[in-house]
């Protein structure tokens, strides 16, 4: 749905570079800043905001979410998605995205600057002079030209890291498990993958760029720590959190490791007494990683054009828990959006109980263009909202709840296009499978199509008024429902109607208004009908 930008309001929680409220302004928005406001202003703005802007400050938790009812997108000027609850936000139906390519560069030249000035004695230098002492006592650094850097997360800050390394006479390998699972190897000439345990045993440094998830916390715990190579040293610009930070300080104090240097710790601010803070074998910075003027203004600036794509053509870039697609997939794919919807609304009507399986299969030309999976899920937030659940189901929250309820969904069989250029078939059943529903449709000139409806083809406009039956194949039966129908001042556009073998048939009615409870008793009186059912397409 595009709205203009008077009806969005956008409101910016955490510092954001002030290019980015200029290109907000320049795209027709008004953001309100809340940064450093009362909590009862902070609350009025959440109350109607429709879109968000974090860094990491704000923590977007489940019960911020709900005092934001309006809400549509959480947008992280940044990359590190672990101070917003994402399963909260895609349960309410909100997406949530990352500027992920602005502060790559200047991440990675931190991790540099940390690496060097570790293996220098950088900060310990500065302070001893600043506390009048000239002298190097104690302050013999390493060498890095021909040591060797481990890399853990060879993503895109991972890579620029291990790049830069290798230009300072670094041998540097890597461990990414999701890259090796793409079979292809390192992507970065001279840069061998490694196991976790390897790479951790054999660097003299090692470099942390991985995401915070369930399964990273606490990756280098006190086991793997000690299991470093002796005199190592270990630098996280990453997150706190990857790091038992307990265990790091033992592995210090016993002279297991030379030293370390952290951007990020677990509890940031750190308290006051903070084993790590103070160290002189410890560098501590606080969360400066995307800190350059040119990588605030530049997610800053995706941000504001990411939110303004999302109220402008519902393009939904960089999102976590949403499909993307470019304005032009969107705009090709909107009337099979459409079609998709009234399947999905078709097939929620007709089932008398809780579908527990919907097959979907996109055939031809609009399979070829991408989008399958926006089809996929536009057809069962559609189905979902005519099965129980409010409008507030949408593409994000759809396989939630889907999968709360218990229903699965899956690839159909692949069938071919019956000669249509493109088709869309979508068989919806209960439990067992014992009731089944489908439809199949198109889209000619513009309009969505019903080809296929339960055994029947057909060429139905699903819109509007619909009675669909299905009775013993005799004759007369169209004509006493016109009958009846005419009876009660219902007109019948159009009618269709076709065997669906073993002496039974279903009719399609395409009528002008909804039959009140007593038209439709006397309809499943009619002595052919077996069941017929009322829909608004
Ligand atoms: N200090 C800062 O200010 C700062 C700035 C930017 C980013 N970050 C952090 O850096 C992280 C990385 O950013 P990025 O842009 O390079 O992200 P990215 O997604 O491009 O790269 C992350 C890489 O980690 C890999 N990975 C995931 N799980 C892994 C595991 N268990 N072991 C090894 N590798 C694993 C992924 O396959 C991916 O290649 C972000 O998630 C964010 O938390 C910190
Ligand atoms: O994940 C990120 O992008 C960094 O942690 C940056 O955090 P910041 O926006 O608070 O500087």
């Amino acid at each position: 749905m595009t709205r203009s930008p008077g009806e969005c309001r956008i409101v910016v929680c955490d510092e954001l570079h002030a290019d980015g409220i200029a290109r907000f302004t320049e795209l027709g928005y008004e953001p309100q800043v809340v940064v450093g406001a009362a909590p009862e202003v902070i609350h009025a703005a959440l109350a109607e905001a429709h879109a968000l802007v974090v860094r990491s400050a704000t923590k977007v938790t489940a019960e911020l979410l709900d005092r934001a009812p309006a809400l549509e997108v959480v947008c992280r000027a940044g990359v590190g998605v672990d101070n917003v609850d994402v399963a909260a936000a895609t349960e309410r139906g909100v997406v949530v995205m990352n500027t992920p390519t602005g502060n790559t560069v200047t991440t990675a030249e931190l991790a540099l600057a940390l690496l060097v000035s570790l293996a220098r004695n950088v900060p310990a230098g500065d302070r001893r002079v600043r506390s009048g002492q000239w002298n190097k006592k104690g302050l013999m650094g390493t060498e890095l030209s021909g040591k060797r850097l481990g890399v853990v997360g060879l993503g895109r800050i991972g890579r620029v890291a291990a790049e830069r390394a290798q230009g300072l006479g670094m041998e540097v390998i890597a461990h990414d498990p999701y890259l090796e699972k793409t079979g292809k190897g390192s992507p970065l000439h001279g840069v061998a993958l490694a196991s976790l345990d390897e790479l951790l045993q054999t660097c003299d440094f090692v470099t942390l760029h991985v995401p915070l998830t369930d399964e990273t916390r606490g990756m280098i715990s006190r086991e793997r720590l000690f299991a470093m190579k002796p005199g190592a040293r270990i630098i996280n610009a990453a997150r706190g959190g990857l790091i038992d930070e307990v265990a790091l300080v033992e592995a210090l104090d016993a002279g297991h490791l030379a030293g370390a240097a952290l951007d990020v710790l677990a509890q940031e601010p750190p308290g006051a007494d903070h084993p790590l803070v103070g160290r002189d074998d410890v560098i501590v910075t606080p969360h400066l990683g995307a800190s350059s003027h040119e990588a605030q203004r530049a997610v800053a600036l995706d941000s504001a054009d990411q939110i303004g794509a999302w109220f402008a053509d519902g393009v939904a870039n960089n999102a976590v828990n949403a499909p993307a697609g470019s304005p032009q997939l969107l705009r090709q794919l909107a009337p099979w959006i459409d079609l998709v919807e009234r399947m999905g609304s078709f097939l929620g009507q007709r089932a008398g109980e809780p579908i527990k399986k919907l097959e979907v299969t996109v055939h031809g030309k609009v399979a070829e263009a991408g989008g399958v999976e926006h089809l996929r899920l536009a057809l069962l937030a559609s189905l979902l909202r005519h099965q129980g659940f409010d409008a507030s189901v949408n593409v994000v929250n759809a396989p939630t709840l889907a999968a709360g309820r218990g229903l699965q969904v899956l690839e159909g069989e692949s069938e071919g296009s019956d000669g249509y250029t493109s088709l869309i078939r979508a068989r919806a059943s209960s439990r067992g499978g014992e009731e089944s529903h489908f439809v199949a449709g198109t889209v000619f000139g513009g309009q969505p199509r019903f080809v296929r409806v339960e055994g029947v083809y057909v060429d139905l406009a699903p819109q509007g008024h619909l009675l669909v039956t299905r009775h013993r194949d005799r004759p007369g039966v169209l004509g006493a429902l016109g009958t009846n129908l005419g009876a009660a001042g219902i007109n019948v556009h159009r009618a269709q109607l076709g065997a669906i073998g073993a002496g039974h048939a279903s009719a399609f009615l395409s009528i002008d208004r909804q039959p009140d409870d007593e038209v439709m008793a006397r309809l499943e009186e009619l002595e052919p009908i077996e069941e017929i059912s009322y829909l608004f397409l």
